[in-house]
Order: structure tokens, then sequence, then C-alpha cells
């Protein structure tokens, strides 16, 4: 059965098509001054539609120049997080007594905001993130397109409420899915839009009201977008925002009694610590949690060699590899090892690291102090295990001297049982493994408690028909030279992983997420 059509939100591409880009980075470097000069204030909590100050802050800052100060936000702590839930907890019954057409205009509405600002959203998350600007442009598009394809399957399928008729006489019977009540939503760094709003957005519209916690490093594009969705038209309580921590405000907000539901997207870790929280505390909702991958591609004898060269070094290195579907270690067939890898290794050598917001920039910075010491520290144990084919060091000169850029590392050498082909490290690093046939490389690909993104490259149509059979994964790309493991659209291309990739596997983005967020019941009335 052939989904209906969705219009995916592509604004790089509609600029080439209509032969315009110069306007798209003329639009996008006009928006990085004007939010450059509004950068370095103080911002609140919002809890029952009211701004509420803390006594304590922290400072962000922007990973590419940390002497350029984001903004200093209100470190939330377990009271806040109380309160907050308390001013949710009160418009529960309000909100899921809303039209369903009611709620789905304010986030039509919000979409329609966030693609007037797009240029500024997305220089909002190239300053604060570190993102490049078709990257953080393809993060504002993805949370428009989450919007609208929530909007739409809620009217579609009316709010999920069918009269299920009268099955004997004088039985009339309604099936429907309600919604749990409180949700938390815990949110990470590096789609600090894309998926912020499309978690947020999955609860609100299922008719739960939230209580969110944006990543610590990315607080300012995820209080713009609360505050585009607030001013949208929801009534008070049924958004609240509270910046911190994880220990500080986002564990007590996955402990709180009133908290029934909570969907997350985050590191393998704290996914599953939230889920063996809810069990303890014999919660019965859902804990929807989207977690890390260690995604291989498979470079078949029968394949196209440059294409397969340009898919893996874009998966490996955009967003220097800081995506849960970043391609992490790659099985290349021995009669096309030596050219694949030694073609890999020069495109990779020809990518530029830089500044986030210049325009030449493929590898932009990584996000922490602690992501810069977990690249050193692996590139020091791939010296000794294996062979670095090129990159390894950490980059000072010139412009790059206050930021924290990496070079793109391509290893060699390390056999596939070595921590560093099994680990998640969220780096611009990959790993090149030799084999023997189609056998061993899907064999090993599904060798990983991980099944998130994978990919093949072969022209030879059974080979693709067997892997897409037989790979353990949710995200399976054949032959995509665009990006082997990254960038998925949604609607289209559903998100989310096996094994310890997710909780539920049910993917954001596509048909059967929302219903994740509400239980069913059935009502009959005898008349
Ligand atoms: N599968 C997906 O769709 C997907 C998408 C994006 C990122 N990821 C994964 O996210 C990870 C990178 O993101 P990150 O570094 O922001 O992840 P993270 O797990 O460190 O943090 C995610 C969020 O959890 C919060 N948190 C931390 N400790 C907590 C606790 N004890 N209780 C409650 N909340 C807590 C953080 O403050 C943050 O808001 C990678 O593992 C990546 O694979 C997965
Ligand atoms: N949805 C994104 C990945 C999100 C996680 O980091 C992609 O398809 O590349």
């Amino acid at each position: 059965m052939k989904a209906k059509a969705f219009e995916n939100e592509l604004t790089y591409r509609y600029y080439e098509e209509t032969d315009d880009v110069e306007a798209f980075h003329e639009a996008y470097e006009d928006a990085v001054e004007t939010v450059r000069a509004e950068l370095g204030e103080t911002h609140d909590l919002l809890i029952d539609g009211e701004r509420v100050a803390t006594d304590a802050h922290f400072e962000v800052t922007s990973p590419g120049d940390q002497t350029l100060t984001v903004g200093e936000f209100a470190a939330g702590d377990a009271d806040d997080i109380d309160d907050a839930v308390r001013a949710a907890s009160a418009v529960a019954d309000e909100w899921e007594g809303f039209d369903v057409a009611d709620r789905v205009a304010i986030f039509r509405d919000a979409a329609a905001t966030m693609r007037d600002r797009k240029f500024e959203l997305a220089a909002t998350i190239s300053l604060e993130n570190g993102k490049n600007r078709t990257e953080a442009m393809a993060d504002v598009d993805e949370a428009i397109d989450f919007l609208e394809f929530y909007s739409r399957e809620c009217e579609r399928s009316n709010g999920y409420d069918f009269d299920t008729g009268e099955p004997t006489p004088g039985q009339h019977t309604r099936n429907l899915l309600r919604p749990y009540g409180v949700f938390g939503v815990i949110a990470p760094f590096n789609f600090p839009m894309a998926i912020f709003v499309g978690m947020t957005a999955g609860a609100l519209l299922t008719g739960n009201t939230v209580v969110a916690k944006p990543a610590e490093s990315t607080p300012l594009i995820a209080e713009t977008c609360m505050a585009i969705m607030q001013d949208a038209g929801l009534p008070d309580g049924v958004l609240n925002f509270v910046t911190g921590d994880g220990p500080n405000a986002g564990q007590p907000l996955v402990e709180h009694e009133d908290v029934a539901g909570v969907v997350f997207t985050g590191s393998r870790e704290v996914g599953l610590s939230i889920r063996e929280t809810f069990s303890e505390q014999g919660k019965h909702g859902p804990v929807i949690a989207e977690l890390g991958g260690k995604n291989p591609v498979i470079v078949s004898d029968a394949a196209d060699v440059d294409a397969a060269v340009e898919g893996v070094m874009k998966g490996a290195f955009s967003f220097s590899g800081q995506k849960c579907s970043a391609t992490s270690r790659v099985y290349v067939h021995e009669g096309v090892y030596d050219e694949f890898t030694e073609a890999l290794v020069d495109e990779t050598e020809a990518l530029v690291v830089g500044p986030a917001t210049e325009r030449e920039t493929f590898v932009s910075p990584v996000i922490s102090d602690a992501a810069l010491e977990r690249y050193e520290s692996i590139t020091e144990r791939a010296a000794a295990d294996g062979t670095v084919r090129t990159g390894g060091a950490v980059r000072t000169e010139g412009d790059l001297e206050d930021g924290r850029f990496v070079e793109p590392t391509v290893v060699t050498d390390v056999p596939h049982e070595h921590d560093l082909a099994r680990d998640e490290h969220f780096l611009p690093f990959v790993t090149v493994h030799p084999i023997a046939d189609l056998d061993e490389g899907i064999r090993k690909s599904n060798d990983s408690e991980y099944g998130l993104c994978a990919g093949l490259f072969s022209e030879d149509d059974a080979e693709i028909d067997r892997w897409f059979d037989e790979i353990e994964s949710g995200m399976c790309y054949a032959n995509r030279s665009q990006s082997a493991t990254t960038g998925a659209l949604v609607q289209a291309q559903p998100f989310g992983g096996w094994k310890y990739s997710g909780t539920t596997g049910k993917f954001a983005g596509g048909y059967w997420y929302l219903q994740q967020f509400m239980r069913e019941q059935t009502q009959t009335r005898v008349e």
C-alpha cells in the first residue's frame, strides 16, 4: 500500500533547484550577524506560562569560539521540576478536552512561524551547537516536518477516536486512544531543534501536557522553539520549560510521581537508566527512548567504489560524527579494500575543518571538553593498536584557537572485536575492516548491541535483497552516496533503532510514533 505523499521542507535543495544558492548564503550570513549581536542574555524557566528566575545559572559558550557567550541559563532543580509538573498536571484534563482540530491549528501555526524565521533559527543552531549552515538548516527543516506530519496524522485519524458501531443491538461502542497525563521530554544536544520539537509536539498533539528539559549545551534554540509553540496558542501550563543538567533537572523529572511517561533521546546509558527508574517506581507509562548507534556499512566487490567513498565520508564526518546515525565502521570486500581505503583517506584530507558559520566548513567543532578528551583518548588508542590513516589531531591554528576542532579520522588494522569498532564514540572517527564476502560483512554488521542505521554499497540486486532481509537495523540504506547512514526524512524514512538503539521499536517521523504517547480505551454504552 502506498503512503499518502508528504512534502518535506528541503530548504537548501530549494535554493539549489531555483539556481539561487547565493541567496541562501546571504540570508544565512545576515542572520548570523543578527543572532550573534543578541547573544549573552540571561534566560529564565517557563512554568505555568510565567517566566521564573532562579538563583543559580549556567553559562553556555559557542563550541567554535569559547570566548563567545551564548547566554546564561537558569539552573533548574527538583523544586522547579515539582512546580512545573504541578502546573502541567493542573491543566491536563483541560488540554485533553481540546478538540483535535484546535490542537493541530496551534502546531501548524508554530510550523509557519518556524518557516518564516528559518534563517534565524539555523544561525542560532550554528552558534550554539556548532552545526555548519546546511546541517543547521536541515535541523530546522526536520522540526517543521515533524510539526506538519504529526499534525496531519492527528487530523487524519480524527485524534485516534473511532466510532466502532453497534456490534449487538443496543451496545454503542467507541474505541479511542487517550493521553497518559504529564510527559517529561528530555532532549539531546545534537539535533537541538528537530528532536526537541518533534518529541514535544508528539506528546502535546496527543493530548498530554509537558515538562521539557533540553540538553544543557543547547538551551537557547530549545527556548526559542518553546516560545514559538507557546505563542502559537498553547494554554498556560500545557508546555513548561526547565533548563538544567541531567542529575539536577532531568533525574527529578523522571522520578516525579506525577510524571506518567517520558520521551527521551540521548545516550544508551541514560535512556536505560530512565527505563530502570520507571520500573523500580512501578510506573506503567511509557519510556519512549531513542538511543545510540554503531552504524556499519558494507562495501561489496560489486560496489561503485566512488559512490561508497562519498557516502561513507559524508556519513562519518558530517556534523563531526555527532549523530546517532553516523557511519562508524566499514566492512570492505578485500577485492576493493585498498582502492576504497586510499580514496576515503584522500577525500577525508580534502575536507575543510572550521567554524560552523564559515561557508566552506564541512567538519565543524565538537560540542564539549569531554568530547575533545574522548577524541584524544580514542585516537591515541587507535595509533597504539592499529593504523591512523589520516586525522588523529586536535586543531588549534589560526581562527580555530578558541574552539574545539578535531581532524576527521580514518583508522585501519584494528580488529572488528576491538572497543574502537564496538563502542559509540560520537566523534568524526571511522574504522575500516577487510572482509572476504557479504556473509562476513552481514555477520560482523549484526555483531553489535546496537541496531540503528546500516548501509550497503553493491550494484548487485540479489546482494541488496539479501542484505535487506538479514541486516539487524532499523534504518537500512543501499547505495546512498548522499550519506551512507545519515539524513532520514520525516514520513518517507521514519527514524529509530532495534536492539539497544531504542526501547519501543517504533520510529520518530513515522506512522506508528504518536500512538505510543496514548493508551487505549474502549467505551460501551448500552441504550
Ligand atoms: N536514536 C536517536 O534517534 C538519537 C538521536 C540523537 C542522539 N542520540 C544519542 O544521543 C547521544 C548524544 O546526545 P547527548 O550527549 O545529549 O546524550 P545524553 O544522554 O548525555 O543527554 C541527553 C539528555 O539527557 C539528560 N540527562 C543526563 N543524565 C540524565 C539523568 N540521569 N536523568 C535524566 N536526564 C538526564 C541530559 O541533560 C540531556 O538533556 C548519543 O548516544 C546519540 O547516539 C540518539
Ligand atoms: N535523524 C538523524 C539522526 C538523529 C540522531 O542523531 C539522521 O537521520 O541522520
